[in-house]
């Protein structure tokens, strides 16, 4: 479903250029659900922008389905975005209409696409729980039922990928495994491939896959032990625990075989800009350059 090798995005202001993207792999199969997570100003809000189709890359491959976006004109992005793709925001004040009904809220969008459906937005509205507020006004709903509202609204048009930029930073933990819980059930019944960005580990557990972003570049990717262990009878069994208790962490390594050791490991070993490398049996080691001081005299 998406495939990004090499992907960059430079930000230019007037006098400063800004590498947000520095070469991102990333591949997401149809029908998966998974996160993407990284600290703050890693990068991983400018890639949901890519591959939603509000910002353009600056090189390297995207596609999305049939969708190359870093080709596409215009006119097919506007395609793209009608037809492919659903947002959802942290904050999604500004995508709601707060003197409209839930429903008129999701029928908005289908009205600016040409064919309003009232049956399927009220089937939406009851797919995320909202059977009996459908027809209170938005402002009469809680920020949780709102944000419920917003994840209707972005499968208006029936996307085959829905992306969701930290669609729980703003709502409690009950209303944040119930948003999950929803993700999930799309994922299921309806095949929506599912991408959320989070800085949220203990959501990140909650799906398959969660791949780490560091730098503008992937650095770990996590694949759970048990992939079922999610699914009993819809209900999230996992514990408090942290992500390694349930999944299993991976290095990237890109088509060249280029790999991001972890700071804390390099500092830890006083690694600076070379390091020796050696093959043994079965396991490659990386150890500090030896000093030659002590050879030299
Ligand atoms: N429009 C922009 N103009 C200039 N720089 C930008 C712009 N958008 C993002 N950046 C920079 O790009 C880098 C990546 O930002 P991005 O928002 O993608 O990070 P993030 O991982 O989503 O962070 P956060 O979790 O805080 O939202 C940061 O250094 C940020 O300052």
């Amino acid at each position: 479903m998406i495939e990004c090798e090499g992907l960059v995005k430079i930000f230019k202001t007037d006098d400063l250029e800004v590498v947000a993207l520095q070469g991102l792999n990333i591949s997401v199969k149809e029908g998966e659900m998974m996160a993407i997570i990284g600290n703050s100003g890693s990068g991983k809000s400018t890639m949901l922008n890519i591959l939603g189709g509000l910002d353009r890359p600056s090189a390297g491959q995207v596609r999305v389905g049939e969708w190359d976006l870093l080709k596409i004109t215009d006119d097919q992005l506007v395609e793209y975005k009608r037809k492919t793709v659903g947002f959802i925001w942290q904050n999604n004040a500004r995508n709601l209409l707060p003197y409209l009904t839930a429903i008129e809220n999701v029928e908005m969008p289908m009205m600016l696409n040409g064919k309003t459906d009232h049956a399927y937005a009220k089937q939406l509205l009851e797919w995320v729980g909202l059977k009996d507020r459908m027809y209170n006004k938005l402002h009469q709903l809680s920020g949780g039922e709102q944000q419920r509202v917003a994840i209707a609204i972005s499968l208006s048009n029936r996307p085959r990928l829905l992306l969701a930029d930290e669609p729980t930073g703003s709502v409690d933990t009950q209303t944040s495994d119930n948003i999950m819980q929803i993700f999930r059930r799309l994922n299921q019944e309806l095949g929506v491939t599912i991408v959320i960005v989070t800085h949220d580990l203990s959501l990140a557990e909650k799906v398959d896959r969660v791949v780490a972003i560091r730098d503008g570049l992937t650095s770990t990717e996590f694949i759970k032990r048990n992939p079922n262990l999610n699914h009993e009878g819809g209900e999230f069994l996992m514990g408090a625990g942290g992500l390694q208790e349930v999944h299993e962490a991976y290095v990237v390594i890109d088509r060249v075989g280029r790999l991001q050791v972890p700071k804390e490991y390099l500092q830890a070993l006083q690694i600076k800009d070379k390091a020796s490398m050696e093959l043994d049996g079965d396991k490659i080691i990386i150890r500090a350059p030896k000093t030659w001081e002590g050879n030299l005299g």
